[in-house]
């Protein structure tokens, strides 16, 4: 496994690191690192879907969302190890460079 479940102090860390570099946005919801995207309309929205798809399948690691319109909430998971792995954290910061 290339990948372990991280301990909460090692999600706090991370969390903090990824909230300074980015938006400060991503939170912790139901042990699931989670933030909502919202963009100019759906065609927008659906483009920062299509990209992180594409990452994700290469990746083989794939985002738990909800898309309504113009937002995009993701909750990011490892399900291998029923936790948050570093592979969220990853995904995490590739979604934030789709977004822009
Ligand atoms: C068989 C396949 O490699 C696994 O089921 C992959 C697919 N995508 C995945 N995505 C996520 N978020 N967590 C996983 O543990 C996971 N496992």
């Amino acid at each position: 496994m290339t990948h372990r479940k991280l301990e909460p102090h090692e999600i706090e860390d991370a969390l903090n690191q990824l909230n300074t570099e980015t938006s400060q946005d991503w939170t912790i919801e139901n042990d699931k690192l989670s933030k909502t995207f919202k963009f100019k309309d759906f065609q927008h929205a659906f483009g920062f879907m299509t990209l992180c798809a594409l990452y994700a399948e290469k990746q083989d690691h794939h985002p738990e969302w909800f898309n309504v319109y113009n937002k995009v909430k993701v909750q990011l998971t490892t399900h291998d190890v029923s936790g948050i792995s570093p592979k969220d954290f990853d995904l995490a910061k590739k979604m934030e460079a789709f977004a822009n």
